[in-house]
This record gives structure tokens, C-alpha cells and sequence, in this order.
């Protein structure tokens, strides 16, 4: 049987050869999937990163950037209500209580949501630079359980910028802002334009983040690049 280059699968979707991804959409990669995965490690020709003049001042909030993100909004009642703090440079500080929805075995975090926790503290780090960028690959280690109650003391840093693939590092840790290091993450974001989530994005949530009343977290979605 003859087949198109897009095949239809049992589940309706639409299914793109593995080979060749081609997309004038923002956001589906042309990259093959069969493709090796980049180093974590930043290319030879990499450059700091520079933070913005207009960013927060160390020791200022940055705010969500959407109030129904699961890692910061504060429209979520079971979200991470994670708030993130410009430190020095390129680089964040943030805290996170572990709360029983964010359980996965009796009483302790679940990996999954450490994970989300690391991912969002690393994407607010964008705003310092005032990119937009997703995360492209976030390679976490757990190192100790973390227990429901527990605060989580994040940081993390901007280390090299190459073209549009910023790379970063952050660790979790427990006890104290000092105490031991129980989870931490390297990550590769890729800069974005925002069509990425005005042409991927659900139009119900699109629109509604349109005509967000907030006028800062509307400036933050459209002063970037400037
Ligand atoms: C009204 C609306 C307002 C919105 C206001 C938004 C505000 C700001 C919101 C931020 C929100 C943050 C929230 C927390 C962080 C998330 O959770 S983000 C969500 C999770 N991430 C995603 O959904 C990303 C899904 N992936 C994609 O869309 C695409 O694969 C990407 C990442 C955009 C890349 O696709 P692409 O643009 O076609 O880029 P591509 O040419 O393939 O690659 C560019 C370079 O990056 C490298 N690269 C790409 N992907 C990878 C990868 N996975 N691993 C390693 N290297 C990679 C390539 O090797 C290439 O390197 P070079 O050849 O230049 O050396």
C-alpha cells in the first residue's frame, strides 16, 4: 500500500515520518527523531551570558509569567507556586514547599515534580537574558528524597549562550539554603520566537493570555529581543 509522507494512526493523529521532518510551524523541529541527542556541554565558540540592562535587580521577584503555569502560576491550587528570585549575573534563586498533592511514594516528592521544580527555576533564568526559550533537554540526578513539608532551596545559573541554545545548571537542596544538595539538573533551552506558543499553543489559553488584564506579564510576553 502506497503511503503519504503523513499517515493517519489509530489514534486519529496524524503521524510525521521519522525521517525529514519538514514544518513551517515554529516549535516541530527538523531535526530527525533518530537524530543523537547534543552535549549538555557548551561548543568551543560559546559566549557568557549577558544579563539584560533591564533586568530585575538581584534580590528582586521575578513574577510568573503566566498565572495558570504549573511551575509558578498562582492561579493553580495544586501547582508549585514557585518563586523565583533574581540573584547575581545570570542566575536565580527560588524556593519550593513539597506539598502532599506532590507526593509520589508515602510522604515524599515525587521525581517528576523535583524535575518541573528544577525545569522552571532554570526557564525563569531566561528572563534575566529577556530571551524566550523552552527547554530542549533537562538531565536531572536525585540524590536524596526529598520529604512532603520540606522546603526545596533552588538555584541555578546561566553558564554559556551559543546562538540560540542557552545552556544552564541548578541544584535543589534540603534543610536549609546550605544543606545538602538533594536534586540537580543541566538543561539546554533553545530561544523561541512567540509564535512558537501563538501557533502551537490550545486558542482557548492563546487568547485568554492575550487579553491578560496584567499588562507585566503581557509586556513580558512581547518585550523580548527587543
Ligand atoms: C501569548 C503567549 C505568550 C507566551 C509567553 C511565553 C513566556 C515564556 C514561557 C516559557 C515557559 C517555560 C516553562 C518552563 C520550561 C518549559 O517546560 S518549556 C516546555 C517544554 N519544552 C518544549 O515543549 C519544547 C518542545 N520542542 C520544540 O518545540 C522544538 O524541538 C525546539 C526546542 C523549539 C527546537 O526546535 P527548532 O526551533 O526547530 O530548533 P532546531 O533547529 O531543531 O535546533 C536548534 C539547535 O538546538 C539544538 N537542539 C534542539 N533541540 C534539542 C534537544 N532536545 N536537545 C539538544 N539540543 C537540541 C539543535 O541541535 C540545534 O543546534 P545547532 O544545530 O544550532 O548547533
Amino acid at each position: 500500500m502506497a503511503r503519504g509522507p503523513a499517515q493517519a494512526t489509530d489514534t486519529g493523529r496524524e503521524r510525521i515520518p521519522r525521517k525529514g521532518r519538514v514544518s513551517g510551524v515554529s516549535g516541530a523541529t527538523n531535526r530527525p527523531e533518530s537524530a543523537g541527542r547534543p552535549s549538555l556541554t557548551p561548543p568551543p565558540d560559546a559566549t557568557a551570558p549577558a544579563r539584560h540592562p533591564d533586568a530585575p535587580a538581584p534580590g528582586e521577584l521575578l513574577g510568573a509569567h503566566y498565572d495558570q503555569c504549573f511551575g509558578c502560576g498562582e492561579g493553580l491550587p495544586h501547582g508549585l507556586h514557585l518563586a523565583a528570585r533574581a540573584d547575581e549575573g545570570v542566575s536565580v534563586t527560588a524556593e519550593f514547599t513539597v506539598q502532599p498533592a506532590h507526593q509520589g511514594a508515602p510522604g515524599l516528592a515525587h521525581g517528576g515534580v523535583l524535575a518541573t521544580a528544577l525545569d522552571e527555576t532554570l526557564g525563569s533564568l531566561n528572563w534575566l537574558r529577556r530571551a524566550i526559550a523552552v527547554t530542549g533537554r533537562l538531565e536531572s540526578d536525585f540524590l536524596r528524597p526529598v520529604p512532603v513539608g520540606s522546603v526545596l532551596y533552588l538555584s541555578a545559573r546561566c553558564t554559556a549562550v551559543a546562538g540560540r541554545k542557552i545552556y544552564s545548571s541548578a541544584e535543589g537542596r534540603i534543610g536549609g539554603p546550605d544543606g545538602p544538595v538533594a536534586v540537580r539538573a543541566e538543561a539546554l533551552f533553545i530561544e523561541v520566537k512567540l509564535d512558537h506558543f501563538t501557533q502551537n499553543g490550545r486558542p482557548e489559553e492563546i487568547r485568554a493570555a492575550m487579553s491578560d488584564p496584567d499588562q507585566v506579564k503581557v509586556a513580558r510576553a512581547f518585550e523580548v529581543n527587543p
